[in-house]
């Protein structure tokens, strides 16, 4: 396995610039998941690493090995790389088994003990192999397709939302299974997710990528707490947009007053996460009026109107994460209090300040 460089690449279709200066490090061995809205260029920068798409410009290098970049174009086929697309692709005619070892050197394919090995790797059971993929679960199948990426131990293994054809049970199931190989087998991995969950718990590095070009690249956690824009905290998990003012060292806001440093003063927007919004005993923090719960069980989204916001004239309305017991009926007055410190951003965008 190798680390992934890839230097200021673009690219386009039909004229149309998609990707404009792509720059990512995926170090050897870690797993990096691209997230971002449909259309911004993500299939598409996994086809410039694999080949399938030459870039207009910029350098990808596998290790040592530059794939493509002023002057240097290696085919796909020996660029060893691995693709695991949404549906698998296995080929429907073929038996797992021989889907699995499909490309291989001839030794290579009468190797049973190689296949038994690879099925059992993805959690297979070797008793599979001569089945035809449609014999199998859709979660099966994906797994399948991963064991053929891996059987000619690639540099890198590139997934395209490998599991967004899977059922909520099979999707969780199979994400676990591959995490775990991927981790086990030390591959370097980029996985395409539009799932936040998905990128959070299967990421070591998420990158956020908007118009073609990444608008933030950080591990899970400096990427859910500190997004650098309020469009990418959208994009990761729930986010509540405040509309605030600075004046003098303090930002005044819907929910209350906050101290801030280097913020000039004028319109900003306060960014929160619903967990940061707590439903306090009443008359103990700023009232809010219930007007609709999100119920999933564990956890609740409740929207909670704060009437005519000052800063900005308008109706105010926030969402909280409660507790599944702990929902409020529609219609109750709460009390709500703030946990942490918002980040706050000039209005309409641009980087934290303060
Ligand atoms: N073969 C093609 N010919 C012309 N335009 C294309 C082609 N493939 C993709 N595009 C366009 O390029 C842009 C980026 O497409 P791409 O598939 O890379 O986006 P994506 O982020 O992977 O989207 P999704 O999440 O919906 O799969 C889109 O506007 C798309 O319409």
């Amino acid at each position: 396995m190798s680390e992934v460089r890839i230097a200021d690449v673009t690219a386009s279709h039909n004229g149309q610039p998609v990707l404009r200066g792509i720059d990512l490090h995926v170090p050897e061995g870690s797993t990096t998941v691209i997230l971002g809205p449909s259309g911004c260029g993500k299939t598409t920068l996994l086809r410039v690493i694999a080949g399938f798409q030459a870039p207009d410009g910029g350098s990808v290098a596998l290790g040592d090995d530059v794939v493509v970049g002023p002057g240097v174009w290696r085919a796909p086929e020996r660029r060893g790389v691995g693709y695991v697309a949404q549906e698998g692709n296995l080929f429907p005619h073929l038996s797992v088994g021989a889907n699995v070892v499909y490309g291989l050197d001839r030794a290579a394919r009468r190797d049973t003990g190689r296949l038994g090995e690879l099925l059992r790797l993805v959690g297979l059971d070797v008793g599979l192999a001569d089945r035809r993929p449609d014999q199998l679960s859709g979660g099966q199948q994906q797994r399948v397709a991963l064991a053929r990426a891996l059987a000619r131990r690639p540099k890198v293994l590139l997934l395209d939302e490998p599991f967004s054809s899977l059922d909520a049970a099979l999707r969780t199931s199979t994400r676990e299974a591959v995490a775990d190989v991927l981790r086990r087998e030390g591959v370097t991995a980029i996985l395409v997710t539009h799932d936040q969950s998905e990128a959070l718990s299967m990421a070591d590095q998420v990158a956020i990528m908007h118009d073609g070009h990444f608008s933030q690249v950080g591990s899970p956690a400096e990427v859910y707490d500190r997004p650098t824009d309020t469009r990418s905290a959208g994009f990761l998990g729930d986010a509540v947009t405040l509309t605030g003012r600075a004046d003098a060292g303090t930002v005044r806001h819907a929910l209350g007053v906050i101290s801030v440093e280097h913020v000039p003063d004028g319109p900003v927007d306060v960014l929160l996460r619903p967990e940061q919004i707590a439903l306090v005993a009443q008359g103990s923090g700023r009232p809010a009026t219930v007007l609709s719960s999100t119920y999933f069980g564990h956890d609740a989204l409740v929207a909670l109107d704060l009437g005519i916001d000052p800063c900005d004239g308008e109706a105010a309305v926030v969402r909280a994460r409660v507790r599944g017991q702990d929902v409020p009926p529609d219609g109750t007055v709460v009390s709500l209090q703030l946990l942490g410190e918002p980040l706050v951003f000039p209005h309409a965008g641009g980087a934290a300040v303060g």
